[in-house]
């Protein structure tokens, strides 16, 4: 199993550390509330990592500062062999737009804006022209099982149907990793699915890792590996390289 050429979840390394993704000794609070206590936690290149624990854990504090949204008051995360708890807020919101992708749990769709202009939006920010953004994200309609949504806006779109257009979104520009926050928690158990389904499916097919925050085992059940945050720490044994 130990291949040199493979990540253990079976898929080709893209080049680069194993490591992705690395953080140690995360403490983080709001106010008085620690929310993170000395988390450390490695995400390994190709892998789809699931980070459960109860409500109030510290799951999402702790994807926030991974992702570089927050940052941590100390310890250090390090994406591909670089640190990027010290970046500026700039270089931070240029790392999460160029190399991140996101799903949250309100699929957080631009209500005035058409699914493909929702979809389209990364590639827009990074600077594509119009047409050609257009152009690229234009299968993913095909691809999430969206035909003929394009024009929709996000109230005129089911939840399912909202939350695999924030999936095409959150993939559109092809992130190393994508971020995804409960990303079926506002959906019932079979639209939940079908939306776990096409992501583990597109995100295998993109080679994309994968930090998916849940409290729900079935969703976890689609990862590679799960860990549990609780009061603010990684209680599971991370991966010993
Ligand atoms: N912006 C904020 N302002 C104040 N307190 C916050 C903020 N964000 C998180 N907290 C607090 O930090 C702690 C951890 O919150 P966090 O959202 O990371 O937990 P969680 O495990 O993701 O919870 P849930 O499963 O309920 O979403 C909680 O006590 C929470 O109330």
């Amino acid at each position: 199993m130990d291949r040199p050429d493979q990540c253990p979840a079976g898929h080709p390394r893209q080049g680069g550390a194993a490591m992705i993704l690395l953080a140690s000794e995360l403490e983080r609070s709001f106010g008085e509330t620690p929310a993170l206590r000395g988390a450390s936690l490695q995400v390994e290149r190709g892998e789809m990592l699931a980070i459960m624990g109860p409500s109030g854990s510290g799951k999402s504090t702790l994807l926030h500062c991974l992702a570089g949204i927050l940052t941590p008051s100390s310890g250090t995360v390090s994406f591909d062999g670089v640190r990027i708890d010290g970046l500026s807020e700039d270089a931070r919101s240029t790392l999460r737009r160029e190399r991140f992708g996101f799903v949250f749990q309100f699929g957080q769709l631009v209500p005035e804006l058409s699914a493909l202009e929702n979809v389209a939006l990364p590639l827009l920010l990074n600077g594509v022209r119009r047409s050609a953004a257009v152009k690229q994200a234009a299968p993913w309609f095909a691809r999430l099982g969206l035909d003929g949504l394009e024009r929709r806006r996000s109230g005129e779109l089911s939840g399912g149907q909202a939350q695999r257009v924030a999936l095409a979104r959150g993939l559109v520009a092809g992130p190393e990793v994508l971020f995804a926050d409960e990303p079926t928690g506002a959906l019932d158990s079979l639209t939940g699915e079908q939306v776990m389904d096409l992501l583990v499916e597109v995100a295998r097919a993109e080679g994309t890792t994968v930090v998916l925050v849940t409290h729900e085992a079935r969703v976890a059940a689609y990862a590679d590996r799960e860990v549990i945050v609780r009061d603010g720490r990684v209680t599971s044994p991370a991966l010993t390289a």
